[in-house]
């Protein structure tokens, strides 16, 4: 579970971002953060396995507090949080299961980390994680030979292969053409269903949005100014979050 209690983040120069959220988030939600560009959905989510700091209010994740975390404990506990970036954060000049077995260095001895040597427990775990998004046939090709959608699908196959409780998505399929992005969701849909991962996604798509997660969290501003379910979506709701430029949106409440 993850929960914020009146959580400010305060960038250096005095920007508040996020202003006071309060936000609990149970095991294996399904939930769509949306909101303007600048709105605070990037903080929002970086906050969550530290990748930004807080400056107050509480944020804890299955009872940990995060801002208390360091060294050993806070690597541990960033493992069990898979994060997927847009733009993909793969080794491009090297294989597609080199790439998914970079999720062990951690367990490696310095040695075989250094010379990039892994048990084949690890190999056969890597293979599994790329059979779990359909894409073990590209194992062993180089990561720059792929499609931008299968390139996330590796990024998904390296953030299973962490085995998380939870995964982090920051616009993940912004830079894909529609048809990839719509396969990379269900391919997050798939895992939040059936190995009940909690996925946390910020998207620009509303329509990705309210067709994937079950929960939507709208933010304006720092603040959160919706959170409920997808079905309860609806224009004037994303006039609060978007503004009067909403009906841009094309949102069709009959669909
Ligand atoms: N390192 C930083 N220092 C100062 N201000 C920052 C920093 N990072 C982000 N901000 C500001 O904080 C606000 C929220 O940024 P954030 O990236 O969380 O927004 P976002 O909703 O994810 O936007 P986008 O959809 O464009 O990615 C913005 O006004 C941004 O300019």
């Amino acid at each position: 579970m993850i929960k914020f209690k009146n959580v400010d983040k305060i960038y250096p120069g005095g920007f508040k971002a996020l202003d006071n959220i309060n936000l609990t988030i149970d095991d294996g939600e399904f939930v769509a953060i949306i909101g303007r560009s600048g709105a605070g959905k990037s903080t929002l989510i970086r906050t969550i396995n530290k990748m930004h700091d807080i400056q107050s209010g509480e944020l804890t994740v299955d009872g940990l507090n995060v801002s208390t975390l360091k060294g050993r404990e806070l690597r541990k506990f960033r493992r069990s949080i898979g994060m997927i970036f847009q733009s993909f954060n793969l080794v491009e000049r090297t294989t597609v299961i080199k790439n998914v077995l970079t999720a062990f260095v951690p367990d490696l001895n310095p040695l075989r980390s250094f010379f990039g040597i892994f048990p084949k427990e690890y190999k056969l775990k890597a293979l599994d994680a790329l059979e779990q998004v359909d894409i073990l046939d590209k194992a062993y090709a180089r990561a720059d030979q792929l499609s931008g959608g299968q390139k996330q699908r590796v990024a998904l196959a390296r953030t299973l292969a962490q085995n998380p409780k939870i995964i982090l998505a920051d616009e993940p399929v912004a830079s894909l053409d529609p048809i990839n992005a719509k396969q990379v969701m269900d391919y997050f849909k798939k895992i939040n269903t059936k190995k009940n991962i909690a996925i946390l996604i910020n998207i620009h798509h509303v329509d990705l949005a309210l067709e994937y997660a079950t929960r939507v969290v709208g933010i304006s501003e720092g603040k959160i100014v919706y959170d409920g379910p997808s079905e309860g979506v609806n224009e004037s709701v994303l006039k609060t979050i978007y503004g009067e430029d909403a009906g841009e949106l094309h949102f069709n409440e009959e669909e």
